[in-house]
């Protein structure tokens, strides 16, 4: 193999071609390094094959449907339905040319590619099935995959990714959990006309978002058709002729023809062999210092499969992480990873989002000032009819906008432009000496602080 120095077959070696991965490989090799990237699964990682990008494109129907349903008697006659079968021919048009499509930008790009599961040995080299290859620096990007229910009939318990590929929409389908996954796909589910209960095992659903937008977006859901059922501990689920029977021993069953997990995700550390080059995880993640240095200092992690607490685990996460470590890795930066205000967002039909400091961290905080605005009836969410639009600011003494809570139609475009103004620590000043287009959310701004 050829050299990337003179002992090693390269500079870095980036184990996972996710949206991380891969960030990394293409800032390296721009820096002139000799890199390689190993996928043992599909090229382009969790987002745009079974995560982020397919999931929007369901969404996109939902929002077709409702955006109808809201003009009814205002413009817009007749109903909309979503025809399953057509919107996955419509999903798989895009996923199935992402792995072909990433290799061969990969490719183009004079990046080598290695096919296979990495696997560490214990004189610092990776075996690549059964190939080793040796690298100065090794890169963990292995992202999680979706944690399993260990309880009586697990294994008919089926995945988010399990979900995204569904050619045939269940008459019935139940969700385990009350995180992300769970209130996405249960709207897509709902919208598309399956019967969709949710089951969470405690009473908080979305327990990092605004407590009450949560249960406004809850209240919207079950007007649509979701059925929550909460403090359901799921103990056993077993097949039989009229379907799938989910119980718990405290007498609770519910008859269904598919059942979903989405009780979180687990990192891809177990099959690493981290071990034996001294590089400490477990199922949370790869622990990193604050220069995502392992502790193996050949070593770094980056990404979804990285233990880092109150960093969410998000496809821009692991962008920044990875332009951030191309910096460490050529030597551009030594400072240690600093993370902005990172926005997140549930995508359904009204979208919930929230970014920078939590209202439920403000009210403990005397410094702090949480001002509550309902939109409904703002000229850009009553020209759409938008049932429910809330946003709840974060201010602090100097008037600068700290953190942010929105539910809307078009929540996700709102709280990109709230952080900004965050990151840039922005008072309302600051947007009255702007001119923003007018009528559309941006033109709003001056009016939430
Ligand atoms: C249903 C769903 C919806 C999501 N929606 C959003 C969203 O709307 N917005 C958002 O920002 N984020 C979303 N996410 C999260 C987002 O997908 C992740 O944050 C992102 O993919 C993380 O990138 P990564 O490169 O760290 O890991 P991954 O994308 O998981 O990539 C890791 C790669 O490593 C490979 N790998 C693992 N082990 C090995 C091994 N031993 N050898 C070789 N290869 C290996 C895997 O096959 C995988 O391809 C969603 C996730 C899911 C599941
Ligand atoms: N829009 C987005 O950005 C987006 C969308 C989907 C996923 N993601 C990423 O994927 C991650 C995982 O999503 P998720 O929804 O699986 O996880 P989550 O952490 O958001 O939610 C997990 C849910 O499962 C429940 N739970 C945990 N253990 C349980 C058990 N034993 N029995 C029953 N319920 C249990 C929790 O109380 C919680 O309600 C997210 O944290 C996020 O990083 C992001």
């Amino acid at each position: 193999m050829n050299g990337g120095n003179d002992m090693s077959d390269y500079d870095q070696l980036i184990l996972g071609g996710g949206p991380g991965g891969l960030a990394l490989a293409y800032e390296l090799k721009a820096a002139g390094k000799k890199v390689a990237v190993v996928e043992e699964n599909l090229w382009g990682g969790t987002c745009p094959n079974r995560g982020c990008d397919p999931k929007k494109i369901l969404v996109a129907a939902v929002e077709a449907k409702r955006h109808a349903e809201y003009m009814q008697g205002e413009g817009i006659d007749g109903t909309t339905s979503i025809n399953w079968p057509d919107l996955m021919r419509n999903k798989f048009a895009y996923t199935d040319a992402i792995p072909s499509g990433t290799l061969s930008g990969l490719q183009q790009a004079h990046i080598e590619t290695l096919t296979g599961h990495a696997r560490f040995n214990a004189d610092g080299s990776v075996n690549v099935d059964d190939q080793t290859v040796t690298a100065e620096q090794m890169i963990i990007a292995t992202g999680q995959r979706p944690a399993r229910l260990n309880i009586d009939g697990g294994e008919l318990i089926q995945t988010s990714t399990d979900f995204l590929n569904m050619r045939e929409l269940p008459k019935r389908l139940t969700f385990i959990g009350g995180g992300y996954i769970a209130f996405e796909l249960a709207d897509i589910a709902n919208a598309a006309g399956a019967e969709v209960h949710m089951l969470l095992h405690n009473d908080r659903p979305l327990k990092a978002f605004d407590q009450e937008l949560v249960s406004d977006l809850v209240n919207q859901l079950w007007a649509d058709g979701v059925k929550f059922e909460l403090n359901v501990d799921v103990t056993h689920v077993a097949k039989t002729d009229e379907g799938l029977v989910i119980s718990n021993d405290d007498g609770f069953t519910l008859t269904t023809n598919a059942v979903i997990g989405a009780t979180g995700r687990i990192a891809n550390v177990d099959t690493l062999n981290l071990a034996a080059v001294g590089v400490q995880a477990d199922a949370k993640g790869v622990v990193v210092n604050d220069h995502l240095q392992t502790t193996n200092p050949r070593i770094y992690a980056l990404g979804d499969v990285v233990a880092k607490p109150g960093v969410p685990k998000l496809t821009p996460v692991a962008g920044f992480d990875a332009r951030y470590l191309a910096g460490q890795l050529t030597g551009t930066t030594t400072a240690p990873i600093a993370y902005p205000a990172i926005p997140t967002v549930i995508f359904g039909v009204p979208r919930l989002a929230t970014v920078g400091i939590s209202t439920a961290a403000a009210t403990d905080d005397a410094k702090l000032r949480i001002k509550t605005i309902d939109m409904t009836h703002w000229y850009t969410y009553n020209r759409i009819h938008d049932p429910k639009a809330k946003v709840k600011v974060v201010l602090n003494q100097a008037g600068e906008l700290v953190g942010a809570s929105v539910l809307s139609s078009v929540a996700d475009e709102m709280i990109n432009y709230l952080t900004f103004l965050i990151n840039r620590h922005a008072t309302a000043q600051a947007l009255n000496d702007m001119v923003l287009a007018y009528p559309t959310p941006a033109s709003d701004l001056g009016y939430v602080f």
